[in-house]
């Protein structure tokens, strides 16, 4: 049994599929971060950020940084949902390490019109099939993956649709932590009769409430659905508002209910100027809940950089006004169902922009004056008259009826195309029938009239205890379909030695191609599918496209599918480099000193990276002793070797970062070359460093040798005392540490 998670070993799907019929969650209930102890990590004091992971990724910029990985307060959410959950584990557990605590699953399409709960482990499209035996798969799963990053993670689905009820008892019977509910999504988008579908509310939110499961609310839709989402701000407070006081009354506690509040519009409308008033016009009425914050999903397209901005504008309002929860859209939400990275694309966007707004509003304070508070008291106002004239209309169905809703008039105007539907007509129509006087059923979290004998204490006693209450008593079904099912779909793919790009599913063999095609839109689409074509991809699709210029040329996404596999056994796997131990480094030089000259050659200014490498600051050659004399940024080959030759330094480290027409390995050989010729190549230990060098390209060109990205000056030194060590037959012991 995978009891506990490695770092370095994969999720094991297989056992993870072992004994569902007895798996059992371990708690109920919606968790929140916890604020971090004292707000100091590394050399920085945060002003508000929660506790840290045990296990972690850091964004790409952390190794600079000591490896830190600040978490931001708010729960950050990656929706996960490829058709095949057995993939979309991997993808949580990637996810998590990079900050993620909140899994929404996204049911396979049209699950609301299911009318009853789905068995089994069916492939899914465009989201997943929710079944008991995958929710308690993904549930242990998770247990797994929270208890390696050291956080609770909330596993979340949905609860909409005909079989709303059926759906609520099985999450809550199974540890679902949040879920979306909101009957306005089953009467407005999926065309339910708004009787059943409120009745079905009460009853799913009650069992909700008793499951402390937190709600998130459906108003987003109606954004993502009204011709301009801009002009329905008034209507998604009238929408919030709705469901958040009926939950209430249905018995959710405040701190359970969040709003799905996603702004209304994207660049190149004034972004801020639409949607910080709604923000905070939002956050003013409904200070008594929780804040679900997400992106503008309506005006996305395939331009994965676009998202990543409109992204951040909404973390900059969630940082200026506030967000309980920070949902992430992945960048490539506009093209396909999203792929692993553009998950972690996603997280990492929440996480950095968060972590570098931490302590905004001790800075900047939103004016209360002027045009936000004009413009936030102005989509109040709009909305109380909403409301007011919803009840004058006689009440929320009444109101349905005349098409008050997703109407594209900013109310109290009014374009007359909103989404009309009769109380009586719509899916499942007719289906509510009153309780009889004597009606009784023995279940737990029963929402309504429920006529229960005195002589119990509560309504299950009648049959020795619930589902809710006895865990034993659920009936598992394990699989419907012999064909479709989990076990079938990773016999397929099982693990043969063999490697495969993927990027949504276990050896798709999908790749994507970047290419600028210098020719017009047309002919430069029909290029990159030739040339993908040329390239033996298979399926070869545009996903991306982007006019440069009409003439001049275009960008070309495109995706294809590789016809090869990579035999893992015969990769040439480069040795994990070991670090000498920070003593053993010292101590060896201060019994044999080393000096070492550097500079960054060429026409080249970037001077970090090589400072970075050298500096005690952050862990350069210096910590461990080594002397150096630095010559600064443009040096001429001659003027590097010259300076090593007079110095009689024993080491000349050179930074390279750029790389046009190769100008970083002909300035390599310039160095071994001129070093030879000057006699004394063989005196000298002769290393390069920058974002493009590698250890293989330095030794082609004459060095002995290259360091790349995420290379450190731990790394630099490691090489220059074993370098040395070897040349002089030093056998001494070596003492590395633990990597
Ligand atoms: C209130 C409600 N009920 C059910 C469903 C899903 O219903 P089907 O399973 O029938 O698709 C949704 C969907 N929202 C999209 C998630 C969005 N990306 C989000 O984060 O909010 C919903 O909003």
């Amino acid at each position: 049994m995978q009891d506990k998670l490695e770092k370095n070993i994969k999720l094991d799907v297989d056992e993870i599929l072992k004994d569902l019929d007895k798996y059992e969650p371990r708690r109920r209930g919606w968790h929140w971060r916890e604020p971090h102890e004292t707000g100091k990590i590394g050399e920085f004091q945060y002003s508000e950020i929660s506790k840290s992971l045990n296990n972690y990724e850091g964004i790409p910029a952390a190794p600079s940084f000591g490896n830190i990985d600040p978490q931001p307060m708010p729960v950050i959410t990656s929706e996960v949902a490829s058709g095949r959950f057995e993939d979309d584990l991997r993808r949580m557990r990637m996810a998590a390490w990079h900050g993620a605590d909140h899994l929404m699953v996204i049911r396979t399409a049209g699950q609301s019109h299911f009318d009853g709960l789905i068995e089994g482990s069916p492939e899914g499209t465009g989201g997943v099939p929710i079944t008991r035996k995958q929710v308690r798969a993904t549930r242990k799963a998770i247990d797994l993956i929270e208890d390696e990053v050291g956080r609770e993670i909330n596993f979340h689905s949905y609860v909409s649709g005909v079989a709303g009820p059926d759906v609520a008892v099985m999450f809550a019977e199974e540890g679902i932590n949040g879920a979306h509910q909101d009957p306005q999504y089953n009467v407005l988008y999926r065309n339910i009769n708004m009787v059943r579908s409120f009745v079905d509310a009460a009853v799913a939110k009650r069992i909700m409430a008793w499951a402390d499961i937190l709600q998130i609310d459906g108003a987003h839709n109606a954004n993502a659905t009204a011709m301009k989402g801009y002009a329905v701000m008034p209507e998604l407070m009238v929408q919030h508002a709705i469901n958040s006081k009926f939950s209430e009354m249905v018995g959710m506690k405040k701190e359970n209910i969040a709003l799905s509040t996603v702004p209304p519009s994207a660049a190149p409308a004034p972004l801020l100027k639409l949607d910080l008033p709604y923000a905070v016009a939002l956050r003013e009425f409904f200070s008594d809940y929780k804040m679900r914050a997400q992106m503008n999903t309506k005006y996305m397209t395939s331009c994965t950089r676009e998202a990543t901005v409109t992204h951040c504008m909404n973390l900059l309002i969630s940082a200026l006004t506030s967000a309980d929860i920070q949902s992430t859209i992945t960048p490539d939400e506009g093209r396909n169902v999203p792929w692993h990275y553009n998950n972690i694309h996603a997280t990492n966007t929440a996480k950095q922009a968060l972590i570098s707004m931490d302590g905004i509003k001790e800075m900047v304070q939103l004016k209360e004056t002027g045009y936000l508070a004009d413009t936030v008291r102005d989509i109040q106002e709009r909305a109380i008259l909403f409301m007011e004239e919803i009840i004058e209309e006689g009440g929320y169905f009444q109101a349905v009826e005349k098409g008050f809703f997703i109407d594209s008039g900013n109310y109290p105007a009014r374009n007359n195309d909103g989404i009309p539907r009769d109380i009586d007509k719509g899916v499942a129509a007719g289906t509510v029938v009153e309780r009889e006087e004597d009606y009784f059923a023995p279940v737990c979290a029963h929402f309504g009239y429920n006529n229960v004998p005195e002589e119990y204490n509560k309504p299950c006693d009648a049959i020795n205890d619930c589902t809710l209450c006895d865990h034993s008593k659920i009936v598992y079904i394990d699989e419907l379909d012999e064909e479709d099912n989990v076990a079938n779909r990773m016999e397929r793919v099982k693990d043969d030695g063999t490697i495969t790009p993927e990027v949504e599913w276990k050896k798709d063999g999908y790749v994507t191609v970047t290419l600028f095609i210098p020719e017009d839109e047309l002919v430069s689409e029909a290029a990159a599918l030739e040339i993908g074509r040329k390239m033996n991809l298979t399926d070869v699709e545009i996903i991306h496209k982007q006019v440069q210029q009409a003439s001049e040329g275009t960008l070309v996404e495109i995706k294809g599918r590789v016809s090869f596999t990579v035999d893992k056994a015969t990769l040439k796997v480069p040795e994990k480099v070991k670090v000498l131990d920070e003593m053993f480094m010292k101590d060896y030089i201060a019994e044999k000193p080393m000096k070492v000259v550097c500079a960054t050659v060429g026409e080249d200014e970037h001077s970090v990276g090589l400072r970075e490498t050298i500096d005690i600051k952050h862990g350069g050659i210096e910590k461990y002793g080594i002397k150096y004399e630095y010559l600064g940024t443009s040096c001429p080959i001659e003027k590097l070797v010259d300076a090593a030759i007079e110095c009689e330094a024993d080491v000349i480290l050179a930074s390279t970062i750029i790389t046009h027409n190769d100008v970083h390995t002909k300035n390599m050989k310039k160095i071994h070359d001129l070093c030879v010729e000057k006699g004394v190549r063989d005196k000298l230990i002769l290393a390069c460093g920058g974002t493009q060098v590698t250890n293989e390209i330095a030794k082609a060109n004459g060095m002995d040798a290259g360091f790349g990205r995420g290379k450190r000056g731990k790394h630099v030194a490691t090489f220059l005392i074993e370098e040395r060590m070897r040349k002089q037959g030093d056998d001494r012991e070596r003492v590395y540490i633990a990597e």
